[in-house]
């Protein structure tokens, strides 16, 4: 298996703080993966580099088997899908659904003059459809709810038929329902063997969908822990990772953890 992401000794300096501190980090095809940490770990800025919209301050990154720095951006970029809260302000409120996912097959935000071919419209709809949205084809995107907007994104992103998806803390801001519903769409993309290899940041393990295979937790912008879901998401890494006493449980291939009770 390649590899669609890889760091090496990556660090981002700002203000001659380092954001994120010497990362080091593999994502093979295929696999699924979660960033973990608090509020301020490093996990954005880690994304924006994987999207190619960062660049290191020193070490090397490598998108889909391009060197980060060595590449033209614009030819890397149509292979990467991002969703994520920043996206929301770049699209016209008043564009509907449909063209909100479609202007993606042109690298666009709105419609200018470019012509869509049927195949790109049957397409955009299929994924709509996929993601529940299908029936607000017609609606305004600054029309729609929170949890909406975040499946029309996720579908947004996935018009290009990119190689590699990631997704910005998809169910940020949503109900119980809302976001059961979006685990339940994003775990059976995660369990398409024919779905790109995927990272997505979250900031509860309650978010994690079944078919996710590998998690990457951050803390102060250094890598805590890394690999399969299975052996690396303890409630030790967990604790060490948010700074506090947690209990995690597994039930099936769901996920809770729980701060323990004050003595
Ligand atoms: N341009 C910048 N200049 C200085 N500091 C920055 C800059 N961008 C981000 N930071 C800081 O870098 C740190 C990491 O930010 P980042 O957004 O990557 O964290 P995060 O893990 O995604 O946090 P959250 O969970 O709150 O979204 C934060 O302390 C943030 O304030």
């Amino acid at each position: 298996m390649s590899d669609v992401l890889e760091l090496v000794d990556v660090s981002v300096v700002r203000d001659g703080r380092a954001l994120v501190d010497q990362v080091s980090w593999a994502v093979a095809e295929g696999e699924r993966w979660v960033i973990l940490g608090p509020n301020g770990a490093g996990k954005t800025t880690l994304l924006q580099i994987a999207s190619s919209y960062l660049f290191p301050t020193s070490g090397t990154a490598q998108i889909l088997g391009e060197k980060l720095g060595s590449v033209d951006v614009f030819d890397l970029r149509p292979r990467i899908g991002t969703a994520g809260a920043a996206m929301v302000d770049k699209l016209p409120r008043s564009q509907t659904v449909l063209d909100t996912v479609l202007t993606a097959a042109y690298g666009m935000t709105a419609h200018w003059h470019e012509k869509y071919d049927t195949t790109d419209e049957f397409r955009a709809l299929l994924l709509l459809d996929r993601l529940g949205m299908a029936e607000f084809r017609d609606r305004r995107f600054g029309t729609l709810s929170e949890g909406e907007r975040k499946r029309t994104l996720i579908a947004r992103a996935l018009m290009t038929d990119p190689e590699l998806l990631l997704l910005d803390e998809p169910a940020a801001g949503l109900d119980l329902g809302g976001r059961e519903d979006l685990v339940r769409r994003l775990g059976a993309l995660a369990q398409d063997r024919y779905a790109p290899s995927m990272v997505m940041v979250t900031h509860h393990v309650e978010e994690i969908a079944p078919g996710f295979t590998h998690v990457l937790m951050i803390r102060q912008g250094k890598v805590l822990a890394a690999g399969p879901i299975d052996t690396e998401l303890s409630a030790r890494n967990l604790s060490l990772c948010f700074g506090l006493p947690l209990t995690l449980e597994r039930r099936g291939d769901r996920w809770t953890a729980q701060g323990l009770p004050l003595t």
